[in-house]
């Protein structure tokens, strides 16, 4: 991971922050709203534990991801810096900050438990060929093996307690996943790997089973400060639980409302239910919005409040400024990706640094568009989460076997198929189920229908394969032959490396990888209804939460853009209505008239005057392919 920027110099801490980093009592539970300065306050706390005499090595901080832990990592070393209070870099570096899969890594290498076994950390690649080379699959097609797995992990459920819930309950279903998790289980233990929720479950059987072991590694802590407390799930709040025998002090913070990980078993209760949870509770809350303005901060707010599991927050918005929401319909994705590109050049061109700009979307194809037409006009940026699009699973897999099937010479289309099952089956498939004696465009779209139908994961993550294919298969349909193809990929491929060498740059991310993170401008594109909430979702509440997160990562300019076309009529999602509510008519802009004829109609106007309507009837080719585009324009930008 490359180096945190520098953090910018911290504001002092208001009144109320201050009581809440300064609080006594056993339990602390900071509760509080986006941008009120949770992190900031946690820093803070750290500061003030410092100052009370507490040794840095006894503080243990939690937060959600690895990065995030380095970036505190850092904003603690700069307040000391600033304090004059330099620690040696020996000691800074081992300052017990991580995620708690990271510490509880750490712990069972350090100081093992009694009789648990030398093992090697799986990685998601290698658990998902423990399950292809086991046949692990489940017939259910909604959850990828490794995912319900992880599931039983995170309820600290080993493969006697899942076979006997799934008996209990008498649900096949179940039955069948449970035996696929102890079957898992055994091959894990056979090869010496313990994936990553091996980790908290092993400390928490190493606390449980042993007094003494647990004494001594609860001894190592006189504090616990956790970031992000909405997000805990039961293995990792017990980990906790144990790791406070001795009498470690507990200071949480967290937002109800950015509760993101369900589907990791991560669960509201948790922080819903604090004050009953702990001994000694103290509630704190943080009123004052640090980072939005009162536009954003309204429009999040009559968002959220469509939840009903929660606990209601007032915030006040430190800023007064009433700058306007943007709201942009657009034709389709192609368009959104030319807007999107007009909106970033136009912020630079005003000064804005590209590091203070953010796309943000629900699903990862939504951004593939964007990131091909950014990097092609040379914007610099970076890709959190899914990554390269050229190097993603199913856009190597159509761009490979189109490119083979048109030319079976061509050696760089088999190494970029790559090799195994899936490849093998679409190998086997391909000259049965694909005419090559058909133009160009048409060849790559019959790949995308077989990429899409043959080699697809189950569930959301289906979908989204599904999307990328298609995007994939679109974009060389768009070439008139497959040496227009090799050229463009190799083009854009240069463009997304150099974009990404250079570093101030806008950041191209899922909202899942926007957590805790803010940006002077946000735009959040494909704001559809089917993917906001998500089509695949059963939890509506967290589908909004997800909206809220990415409108609450912004501090000036947010935008919300949707297309009339992705692949099929779209309309908008229901969230930019829900968010409009809590706004007067000047904090509202559209981006043109049409912008706003969509948002308000009942059914969908046409694409703009000009632009070829690309015609229903071609979608029964495939639901989800749309045929006739335009080339793409090289010349444009
Ligand atoms: N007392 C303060 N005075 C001025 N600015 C502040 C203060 N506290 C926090 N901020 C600023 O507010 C912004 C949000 O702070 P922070 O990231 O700590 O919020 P948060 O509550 O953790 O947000 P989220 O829940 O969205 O992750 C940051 O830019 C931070 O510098």
């Amino acid at each position: 991971m490359s180096e945190p920027a520098p953090p910018a110099a911290e504001s002092p801490l208001d009144p109320e922050q201050c009581l809440a980093a300064e609080a006594g009592a056993e339990s602390v539970l900071v509760l509080a709203g986006p941008g009120t300065g949770k992190t900031t306050t946690l820093v803070g706390r750290y500061l003030h534990l410092l100052d009370q005499g507490a040794a840095a090595s006894r503080i243990f901080v939690s937060t959600f991801t690895a990065r995030a832990a380095e970036e505190l990592r850092f904003r603690i070393g700069a307040r000391l810096g600033e304090a004059d209070r330099e620690m040696a870099p020996e000691l800074f570096r081992r300052m017990p900050i991580a995620t708690l899969h990271g510490m509880a890594l750490r712990l069972l290498q350090r100081h093992p438990p009694p009789g648990c076994p030398p093992f090697r950390i799986f990685d998601e690649q290698a658990c998902a060929r423990v399950v292809a080379r086991h046949h692990l699959y489940l017939g259910d097609d909604v959850r990828k093996p490794t995912d319900v797995f992880g599931a039983y992990k995170d309820r600290l459920m080993d493969p006697a307690a899942a076979l006997a819930e799934a008996k209990a309950r008498n649900d096949a279903a179940l039955l069948e996943a449970a035996e696929a998790y102890g079957r898992y289980q055994r091959a894990l233990a056979e090869e010496g790997g313990f994936d990553f929720g091996d980790l908290i479950m092993e400390l928490v059987r190493g606390l449980e089973a042993d007094e003494a072991y647990r004494g001594r590694l609860a001894g190592f802590f006189d504090h616990l400060l956790i970031d992000e407390y909405q997000d805990i799930n039961p293995a990792q709040e017990r980990m906790l639980r144990l790791l406070r025998t001795q009498g470690a002090r507990l200071w949480a913070v967290g937002d109800d409302d950015q509760c993101l990980y369900a589907w990791r078993s991560a669960d509201p209760a948790f922080i819903l239910g604090f004050e009953a949870a702990w001994p000694d509770p103290a509630l704190y809350r943080l009123s004052r919005n640090y980072r939005s303005s009162a536009t954003i901060v309204a429009a999040a707010g009559a968002l959220i409040s469509g939840n009903r599991r929660r606990h209601v927050k007032d915030q006040v918005p430190h800023s007064a400024s009433r700058l306007a929401l943007t709201i942009a319909g657009l034709d389709d994705d192609e368009d959104e990706a030319e807007y999107v590109l007009r909106v970033v050049r136009g912020l630079a061109g005003r000064g804005m640094p590209w590091h203070e700009m953010a796309v943000l979307y629900r699903a990862g194809h939504v951004g593939s568009r964007i990131q091909i037409r950014l990097a092609e006009a040379g914007v610099p940026l970076v890709v959190r989460g899914a990554g390269e699009f050229w190097q993603l699973g199913p856009v190597r897999l159509v761009a490979g076997l189109a490119r083979l099937l048109a030319d079976p010479r061509d050696m760089d289309a088999r190494a970029l198929l790559g090799h195994g099952k899936r490849v093998d089956k679409l190998l086997q498939q391909a000259p049965e189920k694909i005419d090559t004696d058909v133009p160009w465009p048409a060849l790559c779209r019959q790949v995308g229908r077989l990429v899409s139908a043959t080699a697809r994961p189950p569930g959301e993550e289906g979908l989204q394969w599904r999307d990328l294919a298609f995007t994939a298969a679109d974009l060389a349909a768009e070439c008139a032959d497959a040496a227009a193809f090799i050229a463009l990929m190799e083009e854009q491929r240069r463009s997304l490396r150099r974009a990404e060498a250079q570093g101030d740059a806008v950041v191209l991310s899922t909202i899942h990888g926007a957590k805790g993170l803010e940006w002077s401008a946000v735009v959040v594109a494909g704001c559809e209804a089917d993917l906001m909430p998500h089509e695949s979702s059963p939890d509506l509440e967290e589908e909004r939460r997800l909206m809220y997160v990415a409108a609450t990562r912004a501090k000036r300019w947010l935008v919300l853009s949707f297309a009339a076309e992705r692949r099929k009529t779209a309309v908008p999602s229901p969230y930019i209505a829900e968010m409009l509510e809590g706004l007067d008519e000047d904090q509202i802009r559209y981006h043109d008239t049409l912008s706003r004829a969509r948002l308000h109609a009942k059914a969908p106007p046409p694409a703009k005057a000009g632009k070829p309507v690309r015609l229903r009837p071609e979608l029964k080719v495939s639901a989800g392919m749309r045929k006739g585009r335009t080339p793409l324009k090289r010349t444009r930008g």
